[in-house]
């Protein structure tokens, strides 16, 4: 059986003082949610005190990205090892906004996989269309490529270690979210990808999570949906109730 997962994508909020209050919320409001696997991802500054305060209860802490090299003079960046070092074993790689601000590539994010997955870490692998490829109706093709060029090079092996999370850069802090069954459609489609590439047995038990404006108003209807496994959230995350109440939904 494929996890259910609620992740929240803080992105580049919260300053210590806020980190800690949000954290100490979501100990009371997620802490033990049953069935769910909740994750969060406090900026770099901000992991090894959200490990700290999370020990006793069942979130994980991830980061939201990290180079692809073991250390050396790559001034500003953070390494596999840094993370583990400091309890992180989770990883965001491949958010739309690193792949458009900060030049990501598909071959990149291939090599920033391979280091995540050399040191046993877990990847929260993102990808999606941006509003142009809908329109041109080749948001499947584009879609495909992201899978293949970035991840398809993994062994069998290794995908017990990936988490899928399919984010329609149009949806993403528009307010606009993917129809419940635009995700649906995209899911399946990305299932099938899998199962053509490797197998139908690694296709069903990997978790995919959509991603892209869900609120506690429109989680329900996305997640009932069979082959969305739950939710990337940026947003809501950064609000305790909001997050509970999307991880409640699941
Ligand atoms: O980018 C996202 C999660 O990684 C989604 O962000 P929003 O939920 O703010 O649209």
């Amino acid at each position: 059986m494929r996890k259910k997962i609620v992740a929240g994508n803080w992105k580049m909020n919260k300053n210590l003082a806020e980190t800690e209050t949000l954290l100490s919320n979501l100990k009371t409001k997620v802490g033990n949610v049953s069935g769910v696997e909740v994750i969060v991802t406090p900026t770099f500054t901000n992991l090894y005190k959200a490990v700290e305060e999370l020990k006793s209860v069942d979130i994980t802490v991830a980061a939201q990205n990290m180079h692809q090299s073991e250390n050396g003079a790559f001034t500003g960046e953070i390494s596999a090892d840094m993370l583990k070092s400091v309890g992180v074993q989770t990883v965001i790689l491949g958010h739309s906004e690193r792949r458009a601000y900060f030049g990501e590539t598909d071959d990149l994010l291939a090599k920033k996989v391979d280091a995540a997955l050399k040191n046993n870490m877990t990847i929260i692998f993102c990808f999606g269309e941006e509003l142009k490829d809908r329109k041109n109706e080749t948001h499947f093709s584009l879609v495909e490529s992201q899978l293949k060029n970035g991840l398809f090079h993994i062994t069998e092996d290794n995908w017990k270690n990936v988490i899928l999370a399919y984010e329609p850069v149009w949806a993403i802090g528009t307010g606009e979210t993917a129809s419940p069954e635009q995700a649906q459609e995209m899911h399946a489609f990305i299932r099938t990808t899998i199962s053509k590439a490797y197998s139908q047995e690694i296709a069903d038990e990997v978790s995919i999570l959509y991603g892209g404006s869900v609120k506690p108003n429109n989680a329900e209807e996305i997640f009932a949906k069979p082959d969305v496994d739950g939710g990337l959230i940026g947003g809501a995350a950064l609000d305790a109730d909001s997050f509970a109440a999307i991880a409640n939904a699941l």
